[in-house]
């Protein structure tokens, strides 16, 4: 039995707000993925439903209202190139802003730079988060989704 080089893995959830045609992405600053953009999300809570963590990460972190939440994709990460070892399964969800106007705020200045809507396929910031640039690799676009879980 190979000895573990590692902790186990934790379950992070990451969510496309959609709007038109973009995504919102925010640069991190974080000691996972530190100044990479990323959509909002984060670690899966006791209890929770992937929709009912979407719905949180999104208001804690935009303090957007999203709506129509749906399983869109998942990744399984490995980082390496962290201080320590980490190893994350995302689940990707994707939603929609109940008021189609209603603009992001940073709410936590302390691990995001800001959020700002992006075109999926053409001039995407860099760097991205590894377990979005894991779906950029695998040619996924959640404009198209049909993954089920
Ligand atoms: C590392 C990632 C795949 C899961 C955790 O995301 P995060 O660092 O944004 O976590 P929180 O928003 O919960 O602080
Ligand atoms: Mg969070
Ligand atoms: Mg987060
Ligand atoms: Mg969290």
């Amino acid at each position: 039995m190979e000895e573990s080089r590692g902790p186990p893995p934790r379950v992070g959830v990451g969510v496309f707000v959609i709007k038109g045609n973009k995504v919102l992405l925010g640069r991190r600053r974080s000691s996972i993925g530190d100044s990479t953009y990323a959509l909002p999300g984060g670690h899966l809570e006791f209890g929770e439903s992937f929709e009912d963590c979407a719905m949180r990460e999104v208001k804690e972190e935009t303090g957007l209202d999203i709506e129509k939440i749906e399983f869109v994709t998942i990744t399984n990460s490995v980082f390496l190139e962290e201080p320590k070892p980490l190893h994350y399964v995302t689940i990707f969800m994707r939603g929609e802003l109940v008021d189609s106007q209603q603009l992001p705020q940073n709410v936590e200045p302390e691990k995001c730079d800001g959020w700002d809507w992006y075109n999926w396929d053409e001039n995407m910031p860099k760097p991205l988060f590894k377990p979005l640039e894991n779906l950029v690799q695998r040619g996924f676009s959640p404009f198209s989704a049909d993954e089920k879980l």
